[in-house]
């Protein structure tokens, strides 16, 4: 036999603490199968067994708390990139996670399971080791305002993202959820008492808000930055497992060493994955089933900082008919009468060193000048004399869109092309339905000073597979790069220097209008 030496792949691991399900819908099984499924190795650290079937939750056998320990002091033998917990079944093991987490200098994503779908409340308030519940102790428990509080003040301050459904988030703050604004309060009073971010997740139906019922809204903030996740809700019965599933996904991403904020998005595509794939038994209700790292635009929430706002009110016009091709991004609109002839459709007017009339008079003079080349021009940043002056399309970045009446960008008829770097900006501009997006930069770029880690072709073939929209590709690209960016099927490929500093430009533009061409996806 021929021994071969596989270089193994390094899947990062996350720590998970949580029960098992014997129907294998949540818990512990929906964790491993998530946190499989995105490129995790799950450790999985059991604190209960619980007998449940698609009916409801017949037992919960907390485990002993040495076996707790035993477990706990094994599995962090492994170098554990997050910690995840689902059901902390009692409040021995309050005790003994809080001593856990709090020397680990990981993060900590903490799934608050206080109830199981069916309703039946999960954990106990007694403090050892009587650990079996029947079905009738399960529906007849006292309030648990001792393990609520030993929570709050012992878990809480040590949580890096803490992910309560509505209902669990009124139980941790004692407050009622009716509408957005009672979201945002009940997230603001879980950052009050300790916890570092905060996702409520909006699955439940709430029958007093329309918007909630149709949509899924989550809820995201960590004090500094606060944002409404929304995907139509899924008409399914396979929904066991979300949480946990949400969670799970979440702390995946992180410990792919994903920001928090590209995090949450991830973990709402996955679910969103999870719901359209979930499978049942011919019984009532089935799991959740993710299987990939979402890669679909279907999966891919609006991203708003408002929780009420008019989805869907936004569709701009499509600028991809013909193709964009190739995009150059010029700072005067002489560039317009050297470029156009050559095969150049679309160009972008960036200018960064005028304003008041001389700014007025460049972006007039181009204007004109691309209507006379029947060229699409998109004015960078200057939304306000774009609409004025009547131009084809507004570039807008991620800073613009703060400000931009994009509802009068629209009303005017102008296309809109938005810059993105990450999950979190692809989502916010996503809920304006724009003309295209930007993915850059690519490559490392001299052209502007950027913080983010170039995509490369494997990061901007990533968002050609998960997005619909025209996509154009900016950041570094020149000659020896550009048949590849062709080649990932983007629509557009914009540059910069490659062509306004090069020493023959039309020739070196019209290189490139045949080298995408020729290389098209
Ligand atoms: C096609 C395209 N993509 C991205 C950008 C960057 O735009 P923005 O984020 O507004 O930054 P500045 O260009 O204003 O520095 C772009 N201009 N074009
Ligand atoms: C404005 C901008 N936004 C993302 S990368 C970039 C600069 C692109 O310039 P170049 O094509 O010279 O790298
Ligand atoms: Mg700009």
């Amino acid at each position: 036999m021929i021994k071969v030496k596989i270089k193994s792949p390094v899947r990062p691991v996350v720590l998970t603490l949580a029960g098992n399900d014997c129907s294998g819908m949540a818990g512990l099984a929906m964790d491993i199968r998530t946190q499989t499924a995105l490129g995790i190795h799950t450790a999985p650290v059991t604190t209960a067994n619980t007998a449940q079937s698609h009916t409801g939750v017949d037992a919960v056998n907390a485990v002993d708390n040495r076996v707790l320990e035993s477990q706990l002091k094994a599995a962090s033998a492994l170098p554990f990139a997050v910690i995840k917990s689902g059901l902390i079944a009692n409040l021995q093991q309050i005790t003994q996670i809080k001593a856990f987490v709090e020397k680990q200098p990981v993060p900590w994503v903490c799934d608050p399971v206080l109830k199981a779908s069916s309703g039946e409340q999960l954990h106990d308030s007694a403090s050892a080791n009587d650990n079996t519940f029947n079905k009738s102790v399960l529906n007849n428990r006292q309030p648990n305002d001792d393990y609520l509080s030993r929570f709050k003040t012992e878990l809480l301050p040590h949580i890096s993202v803490i992910t309560p459904n509505r209902d669990e988030a009124v139980a941790l703050t004692g407050q009622p959820i009716k509408n957005h604004q009672d979201v945002e309060h009940a997230a603001e009073k879980l950052l009050a008492m300790g916890a570092q971010s905060v996702v409520i997740k909006g699955g439940h139906r709430l029958s007093q808000s329309p918007q909630f019922n149709n949509w899924c809204q989550d809820y995201f903030s960590d004090g500094n930055k606060s944002f409404w996740l929304s995907s139509k809700r899924l008409d399914t019965v396979n929904s066991r497992g979300t949480g946990c599933a949400f969670a799970s996904a979440l702390a995946s991403a992180l410990a792919l060493e994903y920001p928090i904020y590209d995090a949450v998005v991830i973990a709402k595509m996955a679910v969103h994955q999870g719901l359209r794939l979930g499978y049942g038994h011919d019984l009532a209700q089935g799991p959740v089933s993710i299987q990939a790292f979402p890669d679909k635009q279907i999966d891919l929430p609006c991203l708003t900082s408002q929780g009420d706002f008019a989805l869907e009110s936004f569709k701009f016009t499509d600028c991809n008919s013909p193709a964009m091709g190739l995009y150059p991004v010029v700072d005067r609109a002489s560039w317009i009468p050297r470029l156009a002839p050559l095969g150049v459709s679309t160009i972008q007017l960036r200018v960064k060193d005028l304003a008041d009339e001389p700014l007025i008079d460049e972006i007039k003079s181009a204007i004109k000048l691309a209507k006379q080349h029947n060229c699409r021009l998109f004015i960078n940043d200057y939304w306000q004399l774009a609409i004025k002056l009547g131009a084809y399309g507004v570039h807008l970045g991620q800073e613009d869109l703060d400000t931009a009446d994009i509802e009068a960008i629209q009303k005017a008829g102008l296309a809109l092309g938005i810059s993105t770097h990450c999950h979190y900006e692809v989502a916010r501009a996503h809920s304006y339905q724009p003309s295209y997006i930007a993915c850059g930069p690519v490559y490392p770029t001299d052209s502007k000073v950027m913080p983010w880690i170039p995509h490369d072709l494997q990061g901007l073939s990533y968002w050609r597979r998960v997005l619909n929209y025209p996509l154009t590709a900016i950041g570094g690209i020149n000659r020896s790069r550009i048949a590849d960016v062709a080649k990932t099927g983007v629509d557009a490929i914009a540059m910069i220097s490659a062509i306004t500093q090069a020493d023959d430009p039309e020739q070196v533009a019209a290189d490139f209008v045949k080298l995408i061409n020729t290389n098209k996806a």
